[in-house]
């Protein structure tokens, strides 16, 4: 069961290539392996082109891989499923529809033997959950951009997905709007222990949400580079993150390998480096604390003549 759990999604080394039009074929990116436990809140950053949403429509079975396998809780991926829920840039809400009617949509056909009531009370009790309440009735043109993602947050939540997948989420929204979602976001995936994949450009968002970010390098030929393990308490609040003594650390390493070692990494990859298990990086106080638990002390009956 803990290795289930600390393979919940098992990325084994997938590929994406594409036929050139002049012949021949690009890959974007070959022999990609990750693993992600069960509950952890992973961002997947790297530059434009790299093959981040390819990696997430293989996640989410809209993509099948051009090698390798991706396996959660046990079972290899063969196509789209519920246990998955997708929440791209773009809400995709079915205009017609009302906020109640997109979410109950979802929720029935996820419990398809379940009855009007119990529908609809699970589908106003998640959009209540996004700070909707009160306007169940409207159709998605009466909405602004900001609710009308959070109807596609209701939407993926209300189906209790094995996996949550979000595709840069909040990159269309205005910066309030965004720093609200984001917030709403963390708290719910927190309290239900939700296992998160998210794509992301942004260093600060990735700082804020995840446990784990996967720095990707740049395309074609990508490589996940290392897994930087986001130092920050699990309690951080996004007002006084900043302030934390190991925000600029990790800020900075991840800014470092977006400048430069993004390009760089295939040419200068550590002694070492194992694309099946690529490396979990750990900064600031957590690297001083393993590194703490790492020295050995003196032995007890050791004395400073020994
Ligand atoms: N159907 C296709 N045929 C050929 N090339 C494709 C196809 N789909 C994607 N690509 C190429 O694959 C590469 C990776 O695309 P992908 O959208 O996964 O990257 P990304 O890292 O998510 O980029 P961005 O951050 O800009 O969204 C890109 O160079 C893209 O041009």
């Amino acid at each position: 069961m803990a290795e289930i759990d600390s393979k919940f999604i098992s990325i084994e080394g997938i590929a994406r290539r594409y036929p050139k039009r002049e012949g021949g074929v690009t890959t974007i990116f070959e022999n990609l392996w990750l693993q992600v436990p069960r509950g952890e809140f992973v961002c997947i950053i790297g530059h434009s082109g790299c093959g981040k949403t390819s990696v997430l429509n293989i996640l989410a079975g809209l993509e099948t891989p051009s090698d390798g396998a991706v396996i959660v809780d046990g079972q290899a991926i063969s196509g789209p499923s519920l246990d998955r829920a997708v929440i791209f840039q773009g809400h995709a809400l079915l205009p017609w529809r009302t906020v109640l009617g997109n979410v109950a949509y979802a929720v029935s056909s996820r419990w398809r033997k379940a009855g009007k009531a119990e529908v609809d009370e699970r589908s106003r009790r998640f959009i209540e959950l996004v700070g909707l309440k009160g306007s169940e009735l409207k159709k998605p043109a009466e909405l602004s951009g900001g609710m009308r993602q959070r109807v596609g947050i209701a939407r993926a939540l209300s189906i209790e997905p094995k996996i949550l997948l979000m595709d840069e989420p909040f990159s269309a929204l205005d910066a309030l709007t965004r720093g609200t979602l984001q917030d709403e976001v963390r708290r719910i995936c927190t309290a239900t222990g939700q296992t998160v994949v998210m794509i992301t450009h942004d260093v600060d968002e990735a700082i804020y949400l995840a446990d784990k970010i996967v720095l990707m390098t740049n395309g074609p030929e990508a490589m996940v580079a290392e897994v930087v393990a986001n130092p920050l308490p699990k309690d951080r609040v996004r007002d006084s993150i900043h302030r934390h003594e190991d925000y600029y650390v990790v800020r900075n390493h991840l800014v470092d390998f977006l400048v430069s070692r993004s390009r760089t990494f295939r040419d200068e990859k550590p002694a070492g480096y194992d694309p099946r298990r690529p490396p979990i990086v750990k900064l600031g106080s957590a690297a001083q604390a393993a590194e703490m638990a790492n020295t050995i002390p003196f032995p007890a009956t050791a004395s400073a003549r020994d």
